[in-house]
C-alpha cells in the first residue's frame, strides 16, 4: 500500500502557476465559437477524472485540454502517455508549459478532434481483445457543447465498427455534456429525456450519468449545468445490425416523439407500400403499435431492427428510401401528413397538447 502512494506521488507535477495565472499570463480570453468554458478549480478536475477509474501507466486522449486544469489531474493520477487535441492555438504555448513539467508525458496535437485520427495516436501494443478488459487507454474531455453531440454520435459508430479509438478495444470515454444531453444518453425507458440518443448510446455501452457540476464553476459561467457521463462499450450490444440501419430505424421512430411509435415506423416506407410493410413489420417484431416511441425498450428497437433488416433482404432498395428526402422533393398538402395516416387510430391521438397536427422533429437527438 506504502508503496503504491510513493508511485502515484511520482506522477505528481512540480509547482505550476495557476490555471487563473496562465489564462491572465497568455491572455486567454473564451471564444464564444469554440464553446469555451474552462474549469479553474483542480478538485474538480480531479473529481472528473476519477470517474475515469485508475489511470496509472495509461494512455490518455484529452480532447479540448484549453488552459490545461483537467490536464493536469490526468497527470497527476498517473497517466505516462497523454495525447492533447486542441483547436485554438493559443493554448499551445501554455500547453508546451505543462508537457515540460511532465517530461515525455504529454503529447500535444493542434487539430481538430472531429478529423483527428485517433487509431494512429497510440501503438498497436495496448490493444485488447474486444472480449477482454477494456485496454489502458482512455478519451477524457470537458467537450465543446458545439461539438459534444456530433463527437458522440461519430464515435459510438465507431465503436459499433471497432475503428477510430475503438481499433484498440473497448477503450472508456468520460465526458463532459450539457446536463440535458447527460439525461438523454442515460433515459431509462418510459422517462421524459427518452430520446434518439438514449438508444444509441445504451444499445453499445453502459453509460453512466456520473455527477452534475453546476455552470457557475465555469469560467464564463455557460447559461446550463453540466453532466459527466463515463461510457464503456458492450462486448456484445443489445442490437446486432450495421450502425446505418440501426440508426435509421431508431430516427424514423423517434421522428414523431408524442404519437404512436408506428407513426415513425410508417416513415421507412415509400408511400405505395407504407400500410403493408409498416404492419408487417410491427406485427413481425410482435410491438404494440400504440406505444410512444418514449416507451419502448431497447430489445423492442433490436425486434423492430431485425423486422425492418429481414424487409430489406427480400427489398433492398427500401434500404435507400429516405422519408425526409421525398419530403423535401414533394412539398406536403394542405392537410399537413393525413393521407400517409393509413393505420386507423384515433385522430386525436396523432394531435400534441394544443390539437395540432404533429409534425416530424428537426431536432437530431
Ligand atoms: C469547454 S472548453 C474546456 C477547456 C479545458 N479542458 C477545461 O476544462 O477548462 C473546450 C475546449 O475545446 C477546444 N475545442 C473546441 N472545439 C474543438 C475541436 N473541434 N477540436 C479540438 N478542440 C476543440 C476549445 O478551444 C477549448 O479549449
Amino acid at each position: 500500500m506504502m508503496a503504491a502512494s510513493t508511485k502515484l506521488s511520482s506522477f505528481r507535477l512540480p509547482p505550476l502557476p495557476t490555471i487563473g495565472e496562465i489564462i491572465k499570463l497568455y491572455n486567454l480570453r473564451a471564444e464564444k465559437h469554440l464553446s469555451q468554458n474552462f474549469l479553474l478549480d483542480l478538485r474538480l478536475t480531479d473529481k472528473i477524472v476519477r470517474q475515469a477509474g485508475c489511470l496509472r501507466d495509461a494512455h490518455v486522449c484529452e480532447v479540448g485540454p484549453g488552459p490545461g486544469g483537467l490536464t493536469r489531474s490526468i497527470l497527476n493520477a498517473g497517466a505516462t502517455d497523454v495525447l492533447v487535441v486542441e483547436k485554438d492555438t493559443r493554448f499551445i504555448s501554455g500547453l508546451k508549459l505543462l508537457s515540460e513539467a511532465a517530461p515525455g508525458r504529454v503529447r500535444i496535437v493542434h487539430g481538430d478532434i472531429l478529423t483527428y485520427r485517433m487509431d494512429r495516436g497510440f501503438p498497436d501494443t495496448i490493444s485488447k481483445p474486444w472480449d477482454g478488459d477494456p485496454p489502458n487507454l482512455h478519451i477524457i474531455g470537458n467537450l465543446p457543447f458545439n461539438v459534444s453531440t456530433p463527437l458522440i454520435i461519430k464515435w459510438l459508430e465507431n465503436i459499433a465498427n471497432r475503428t477510430g479509438p475503438f481499433a484498440f478495444g473497448r477503450t472508456q470515454l468520460t465526458l463532459t455534456f450539457q446536463k440535458e444531453v447527460a439525461e438523454r444518453l442515460t433515459a431509462s425507458t418510459g422517462s421524459k429525456q427518452r430520446s434518439r440518443l438514449s438508444i444509441m448510446a445504451q444499445y453499445l455501452c453502459t453509460v453512466h450519468n456520473c455527477f452534475t457540476i453546476p455552470g457557475r464553476a465555469f469560467v464564463p459561467k455557460p447559461k446550463v449545468d453540466v453532466g459527466v457521463v463515463h461510457f464503456t462499450p458492450l462486448v456484445q450490444p443489445q442490437i446486432q445490425h450495421p450502425f446505418k440501419l440501426v440508426e435509421k430505424v431508431i430516427r424514423n421512430v423517434f421522428q414523431f416523439r408524442r404519437k404512436y411509435c408506428y407513426k415513425g415506423v410508417e416513415k421507412l416506407f415509400p408511400e405505395a407500400s407504407r400500410f403493408e410493410l409498416t404492419q408487417k413489420m410491427l406485427q413481425n417484431a410482435d410491438v404494440d403499435p400504440t406505444l410512444r416511441p418514449t416507451e419502448l425498450t431497447i430489445p423492442q428497437f433490436r425486434a423492430l431492427a431485425d423486422a425492418y433488416a429481414h424487409l430489406c433482404m427480400h427489398e433492398p432498395s427500401l434500404l435507400h428510401y429516405e422519408f425526409r428526402e421525398e419530403l423535401r422533393l414533394k412539398p406536403l398538402t394542405k392537410q399537413g401528413n393525413k393521407p400517409e395516416d393509413t393505420f386507423i387510430m384515433d385522430e386525436k391521438l396523432n394531435k400534441n397538447k394544443h390539437g395540432k397536427q404533429e409534425k416530424p422533429t428537426n431536432s437530431l437527438f
